[in-house]
């Protein structure tokens, strides 16, 4: 279950995009998680569709108000497969720390939560004021993994290149009233009569027909589309390219996913990478930041198929990189060379090829290199083993502390379905202001945000006695 965090300051525009996410979602059903600022629950009362639950945080906002597991008990009633939903947004209020909930979301033990990735929403009429009275929102801004340029009709000067270069590689999208393209953040269930609701599956990637419902520019099935209304739909302003190719090359794949060009938000697909003579498939999935791979049963023909949707991204430049990937190309790799692609494997003792499986493969535990804003180090003789250098990783002086200048909020959790209603239980958030980095290890196994973990204890750090 993707987690979605939505997250932008005061009067952004978040719960205009939610209700337009909401509005749009043509079956899709999507749990929603509002997180509320004052004593009336405005945007749980906005916020389309039927409002069946709500649990009020009373003592400050989510992000601060719980921790890890309090979160996972929150999320749990929406995450668990009976609740048939298929994305989770969580709608920061215009105070939370959406650094504190990238890391609530990562740290997260819940084995159907999956990170869905940061939408920070800047208001393009107030951001260049807010930011003089703000400045933590530039840091913001850097560490999303979309960032959406909302109330473009009201822009400030000037707004537009700021927020481009505060963005650094992320891609940003400029949108009127929220009005982005939910594809950007879930995918669209299969609405087809004789197969009932459901989520698009990498199955459906893989195998839909080439050219089915496509635009000739790789939007793929689309009603705008067809309507002919492409000028007006979010699609015009982000690329699509699917390349299908061969096994892949897993070092050279793995230098690919590490230097992802700016504007490339999302990328899925399985590859299979060939290595030592094996062959073996995994499911990958980056949002923004973030990187996903999982070990799958092996796939037919073609052995890898991505689909890759960016802002501004050269597609045809793309396509070519990941060709560039495959062992056609690059040569066939031995067992080594899946090292620096297992740092992605969300449990690496599967990852490995038949040859070692069962055991943790070396390197495995240097997923912590990942966490290093700076990776990969130029200077690291040895890029893919433990770098010496990335203690800063636990500087405790870029630790968020969490709490100084958060006002009190009331927080409410409502599982907003067109259908269903979630009961999202109670007891939650009873705990003051849980700082992360005192209580939770990194996580390990996925890799995202290395500024998120900002403050956690590095592996080499950690006190046994605690
Ligand atoms: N002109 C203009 N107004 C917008 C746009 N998007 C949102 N608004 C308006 O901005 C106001 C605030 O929008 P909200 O969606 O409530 O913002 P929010 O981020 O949820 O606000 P908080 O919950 O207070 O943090 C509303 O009056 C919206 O109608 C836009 O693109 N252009």
């Amino acid at each position: 279950m993707p987690v979605v965090i939505l997250a932008g300051f005061l009067g952004a525009g978040k719960t205009t995009l939610l209700n337009h996410l909401l509005a749009g979602t043509r079956g899709t059903r999507i749990g929603v998680v509002v997180n509320d600022f004052g004593s009336v629950n405005v945007d749980a009362l906005s916020v389309a569709g039927q409002v069946d639950s709500t649990v009020s945080l009373e003592n400050g906002c989510l992000c601060c108000a719980v921790d890890a597991s309090g979160l996972d008990r929150m999320l749990s009633t929406l995450t668990d497969p009976a609740a048939d939903l298929d994305l989770v947004v969580v709608e920061a209020s215009g105070l939370a720390e959406p650094r504190s909930l990238v890391r609530l979301v990562l740290a997260s033990e819940d084995p159907y939560l999956e990170y869905g990735g940061l939408v920070e929403l800047v208001d393009a009429a107030e951001f260049p004021a807010m930011r003089e009275r703000h400045p933590e929102l530039a840091g913001q801004v850097a560490m999303a993994d979309l960032v959406v340029l909302n109330k473009v009709d009201r822009a400030a000067d000037g707004v537009a290149e700021l927020v481009r270069e505060l963005a650094g590689a992320t891609p940003v999208l400029h949108a009127e009233f929220g009005r982005i393209d939910p594809e950007l953040l879930f995918d669209r269930v299969d609405a087809a009569p004789d197969d009932g609701p459901r989520q698009l599956t990498f199955d459906d990637l893989r195998f839909e027909e080439p050219g089915a419902g496509d635009d000739g520019h790789g939007h793929g099935d689309c009603d705008h589309d067809r309507a002919g209304d492409h000028a007006s739909h979010a699609h015009a302003v982000y690329d699509t390219v699917t390349v299908e190719t061969g096994p892949l090359h897993p070092r050279r794949f793995a230098a690919f996913l590490e230097t992802r060009p700016a504007g490339l938000y999302r990328m899925k697909g399985t590859v299979t990478v060939g290595a030592g003579g094996h062959r073996d498939a995994y499911e990958v999935h980056t949002v923004g930041a973030y990187v996903r791979a999982e070990r799958v049963a092996p796939v037919g023909d073609p052995a890898s198929r991505l689909v890759l949707i960016g802002v501004g991204v050269d597609a045809e430049g793309l396509r070519a990189e990941v060709e560039q990937c495959s062992t056609a190309v690059a040569g066939e790799a031995v067992e080594q060379d899946l090292l620096p692609l297992l740092r992605y494997v969300a449990d690496p003792s599967r990852g490995a090829g038949d040859g070692v499986a069962g055991e943790a493969p070396a390197g495995a535990a240097d997923i912590t290199d990942n966490l290093d804003p700076d990776d990969p180090d130029p200077d690291d003789p040895d890029p893919d083993g433990p770098d010496p250098d990335d203690s800063d990783d636990a500087d405790p002086d870029t630790a968020d502390s969490g709490t100084a200048d958060r006002a009190a909020a009331v927080d409410t959790v409502t599982a907003v379905d067109t259908v269903t209603a979630v009961d999202t239980g109670a007891g939650v958030g009873t705990g003051a202001g849980v700082d992360l980095a005192e209580s939770e290890p990194a996580p390990t196994g996925c890799v995202a945000h290395p500024e998120a973990f900002d403050g956690l204890v590095a592996p080499d750090e950690v006190d046994p006695e605690r």
